[in-house]
């Protein structure tokens, strides 16, 4: 029994839909389908979900949101008449969308509900197509598959009595087409998962009906081993451990949400990524071990930006008892969640996303730490960009880290920051954003040619 999650460019029109059918009839044993909302057709096109986070927006802040309307049913209806399904699917849509525009709920309710209209019209349109050309396929919301959730808007958390009510559908027939991208609370309010959650829903059925394999079809062959917009034709992963995958997705492997690891590692699914467009080549496996060849110990390198980095030093910081556990706790009055923090004797550095201190925040930061802590310096640096070689067996492995500062040496790229040994499976580094794609091409040139 396989789980079968197709992301916003497999479910983009008409045309990635007929793929769908064809991937989904050549193989029985894909009995879950887990969509994405429509998304982007080309590349200068627009998902559907930003297209419902703006109608929402605006909706609620009484601005023209018509424009957005209109354009959302355009799309559906063009998918419907290519399809040739029938005209009444696409009035339930718009009835659907106009009940939930009218409805008098909390504002974050709403919004999760608009945001959650992409994803739900889009699997009743494909399950009326796979049932149109002959199979036993029915829409299945997420409430009657029992995705039960935190009850935290735009954020949803699985909880753990859900995966037995999913169990419960291994026993029925036929074929289920389930909206990724959101669940229901307890008391049955809709709540949507962080974007790109559909990777997540998926993840969540495969570990409830115990599934032999999870498949996440997408638009390349593979996980790359950097990202393929920075390096054209990279090498192909085959196999990745879901360690590898979980800090690869973390620094800018959009491939697949770090999040939908999670129930996938506790049940021990198999994770397979595939191409809708080409669904005969390989694909990357993701599993709990895999064999290491030394030779080869570097299975990808990720890079994200957006970072900021937060330094403080005092002398002798290392015999002061407290003085780490007062700066983070300085961060978590503030609401503010970091990321790393590599250290020396006298100095830290804290590793923040830059969405997750804005300048006001930063301002009472450095003014609470310099009054309650009184550092020699404290200081804050942004456009900090991280970078991760991340492969099994690669912090055992001599010559690694020459290897990569070689590197970025090469490209005459300053290295503010590394951070290994944390990590059996990576190593960090920081630099400047500004010099991210000359050191993942150096990385790549380095580690695979
Ligand atoms: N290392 C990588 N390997 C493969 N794809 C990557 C990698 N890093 C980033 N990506 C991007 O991830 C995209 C697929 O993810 P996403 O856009 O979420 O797809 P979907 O529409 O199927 O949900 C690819 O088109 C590619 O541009
Ligand atoms: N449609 C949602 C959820 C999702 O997973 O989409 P996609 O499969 O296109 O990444 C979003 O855009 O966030």
């Amino acid at each position: 029994m396989k789980v079968a999650k197709f992301g916003g460019s497999s479910v983009a029109n008409a045309e990635q839909i007929r793929k769908v059918e064809k991937i989904v009839g050549d193989d029985p044993d894909r009995k879950f389908i887990i969509v994405s909302a429509p998304g982007k057709r080309h590349k200068d096109d627009f998902k559907m979900t930003d297209m419902l986070i703006q109608m929402g927006t605006a909706y609620l802040n009484d601005e023209a949101y018509e424009h957005y309307y209109s354009t959302v049913l355009q799309r559906f209806k063009e998918i419907i008449d290519d399809l040739h399904l029938s005209p009444s699917l696409m009035h339930e849509i718009e009835r659907s969308i106009k009940g939930i525009l009218a409805q008098d709920v909390d504002k974050d309710i709403k919004m999760d509900q608009v945001k959650a209209i992409g994803e739900n019209n889009n699997a009743k349109i494909i399950s009326a197509y796979l049932s149109d050309i002959g199979l036993d396929a029915t829409y299945l919301n997420p409430k009657d598959a029992g995705i039960i959730v935190s009850d935290e808007p735009g954020n949803a958390q699985i909880l753990p009595e859900s995966f037995s009510k999913i169990y419960a559908l291994r026993e029925k027939e036929g074929i289920f087409v389930i909206p990724g991208f959101f669940g229901y609370s307890e008391d049955g309010k809709l709540i949507t998962f962080s974007r790109g959650g559909s990777d997540i829903t998926g993840s969540i059925v495969a570990a409830g009906v115990d599934a032999s394999l999870y498949e996440n079809f997408t638009d390349v062959d593979s996980v790359y081993s950097v990202n393929p917009t920075i390096v054209e034709n990279p090498r192909e992963i085959t196999v990745l451990t879901y360690k590898e995958m979980r800090e690869l997705s973390y620094a800018g492997f959009s491939v697949f949400h770090d999040e939908a690891l999670i129930p996938a590692i506790k049940a021990k699914i198999p994770v397979c990524i595939k191409n809708t467009n080409n669904p005969n080549a390989e694909g990357t496996l993701i599993v709990a071990e895999r064999d290491v060849n030394a030779a080869h110990c570097v299975s990808g390198i990720a890079s994200d930006t957006g970072f900021c980095s937060l330094y403080v030093s005092k002398y002798l910081m290392n015999r002061e008892i407290g003085f780490g556990r007062k700066l983070l706790n300085i961060l978590e009055d503030e609401g503010i969640s970091f990321e790393h923090a590599p250290s020396g004797i006298d100095d830290i550095s804290v590793i923040i996303r830059e969405r997750n201190l804005t300048p006001e925040k930063e301002e009472i930061v450095i003014e609470r730490i310099s009054d309650e802590l009184h550092p020699d310096t404290v200081s804050l640096q942004r456009g900090i960009a991280v970078i991760m070689v991340v492969g099994e067996g690669l912090v055992n492995t001599i010559g690694v880290a020459q290897k990569a500062t070689t590197a970025f040496a090469d490209a005459n790229v300053n290295i503010d920051m590394i951070n290994q040994g944390s990590s059996e499976v990576s190593m960090m580094f920081g630099i400047q954003a500004r010099d991210i794609n000359k050191a993942i091409r150096s990385l790549y040139k380095a580690f695979f040619e």
